[in-house]
């Protein structure tokens, strides 16, 4: 096995040094290959590092997590404001523990099975093993009565862990995505370990209180643990009480103020122009973001608009759908079957609806830098959020937040987290194909007058309720202080 060390900068960890501490199983960085064969760092995917990003760099505190690359061990660097603390991890650890237990067993049964969970004991062997070295790394640097922030399904063993080795500290946790009902989580093999796991934590976080729920539901039917409200009232196996750790709701946000900003900038409006132009300059520009994966319904969307070309209840030329697919876990069996199910769809339609001049659907299998996104958002007249389960999806809170005199339409999900702020969405079950078409044609025809009303409402929103907003609701209920849980800034 090939291993390499890379000092990106001056070490900047000691032990026991940091009060707070983000854990989570990435980075804000990964580190690449860039084409002349040197290492380059890019932005991490996904809408976990969009969201703690912002806190971190407001923080002083440390992130702990992997680098993405495999078989490397890289040195403690500062970025920006944030002390990252990378944990390595083998190619075996990246196949078992991410690629495996992470993203082929757990991420596909709280994604309510849209594709089958694999359930293998080596993949779980290796998921505890990675557990332990995250909470290693995490006990190692944290102060005396640090507060430590455990995040997401791929470290659910690190708050025990943790509160084995470091009783002193405060430990945090939250769920990015759905908990799944507990007629689900049953079928996991190593359901009792996961929830003990996660009862290690003062505090467990999710996004939705029916996550809460099914989560509380699940300690009751498979623990025995007494639960008063959002309390669970956690004893040893000699029934000696040890101690109490909550589940709560915080529905997670985003920077809302850094969106609006670049939707303001001149570059960032003059990119929007470009698009459009770029585009043809169709009357309706539909747009979908999402990382490449099942769970978001990108085959759904794409089979809805392609019949409404079929249908003639829009034209090319009139409208066309700009599908961004960022590359994601293009190693997992489901992913790959799923691009060919994605790109053979396009093709087709593409193929039957094209005219020399204009395209019916602009495929990107690319990442984009933020300002990117949010010019594309500017362009956007309807996005279309399709997932048939989503923790939160906070693409659909970035358009809303980049439509400061745009007035774009919300296509939106009912399985998303962000259905239950965004209710002035055209809300959607991405499964009835008639009912997506209809809604999308909605959208698409939705008077000026109506729009700006449901974007006013839905604007008031994340305007209050922001990333800053989320961390501070979730640390300060961690720490037991009085809140105000709902209530404005
Ligand atoms: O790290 P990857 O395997 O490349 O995946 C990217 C991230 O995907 C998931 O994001 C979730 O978090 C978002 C923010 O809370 C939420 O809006 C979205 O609904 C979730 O799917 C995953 O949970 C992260 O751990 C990954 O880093
Ligand atoms: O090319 C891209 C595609 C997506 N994103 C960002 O990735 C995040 C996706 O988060 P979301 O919660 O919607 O879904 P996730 O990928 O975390 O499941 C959002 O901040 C997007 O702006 C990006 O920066 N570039």
């Amino acid at each position: 096995m090939r291993s390499t060390t890379v000092t990106v900068a001056t070490p900047a960890t000691s032990a026991n040094a940091y009060d707070f501490i983000v854990v989570a199983n990435r980075l804000p960085v990964d580190r690449k290959i860039g084409a002349d064969g040197e290492p380059v760092w890019q932005r991490s995917p996904g809408g976990l590092v969009t969201a703690l990003a912002p806190v971190m760099e407001n923080n002083d505190g440390a992130w702990v997590g992997w680098h993405g690359a495999p078989d490397e061990t890289v040195e403690p660097f500062d970025q920006g404001n944030m002390h990252l603390v990378p944990v390595p991890l083998s190619a075996e650890d990246v196949e078992m523990y991410y690629e495996g237990f992470s993203n082929a067993t757990l991420w596909p049964l709280y994604h309510d099975v849209i594709v089958p969970p694999e359930y293998h004991r080596t993949w779980w062997d290796r998921y505890e093993r990675v557990n332990r070295r995250f909470a290693e790394a995490v006990s190692e640097i944290a102060a005396p009565n640090a507060v430590v922030w455990v995040q997401d399904y791929q470290l659910q063993l690190v708050p025990a862990m943790l509160r084995s080795a470091r009783p002193d500290v405060k430990i945090g946790f939250f769920n990015h995505i759905p908990f799944p009902p507990y007629e689900i989580f049953a079928q996991l093999p190593w359901r009792a370990r996961i929830l003990d796991g996660l009862l290690g934590a003062d505090l467990v976080g999710f996004q939705r209180q029916s996550d809460a729920n099914n989560f509380l539901r699940s300690i009751r039917r498979l623990r025995g643990h007494i639960v008063r409200g959002s309390a669970v009232h956690v004893h040893d196996d000699a029934g000696t009480p040890t101690h109490i750790s909550r589940a709560e709701a915080h529905p997670i946000s985003i920077d809302t103020q850094r969106i609006i900003d670049l939707a303001k900038s001149p570059e960032v409006q003059e990119r929007a122009k470009q698009i459009r132009s770029e585009l043809g300059n169709p009357d309706t520009v539909l747009l979908g973001v999402d990382r490449l994966d099942y769970t978001k319904g990108i085959a759904h969307r794409i089979k809805a608009f392609g019949e409404l070309l079929d249908d003639g209840r829009l034209s090319v030329g009139q409208a066309c759908l700009v599908q961004v697919a960022s590359p994601s876990r293009e190693r997992v069996g489901s992913y790959l079957n799923l691009r060919e199910e994605v790109e053979g769809l396009v093709g087709r339609i593409n193929g039957e609806h094209d005219t020399l001049s204009h395209t019916a659907i602009r495929y990107l299998h690319h990442s984009y830098p933020v300002e990117e996104m949010v010019a594309m958002y500017m362009v956007a007249d309807v996005i279309l959020v399709t997932a048939l389960r989503d923790g939160m999806n906070l693409v659909a809170k970035e358009y809303v937040a980049s439509q400061d005199d745009q007035v774009g339409v919300l296509v939106l999900s009912e399985f998303t987290g962000a259905a239950d702020q965004l209710r002035h969405a055209i809300q959607v079950n991405p499964h009835d194909i008639d009912g997506l078409k209809d809604a999308i044609v909605q959208a698409v025809e939705m008077p000026e007058a109506e729009a700006k009303r449901r974007m006013r409402i839905m604007r008031r929103h994340i305007l209050s309720q922001d990333v800053t907003r989320w961390s501070e609701t979730f640390l300060r209920s961690l720490s037991n202080e009085e809140i105000e849980v709902g209530a404005e800034k």
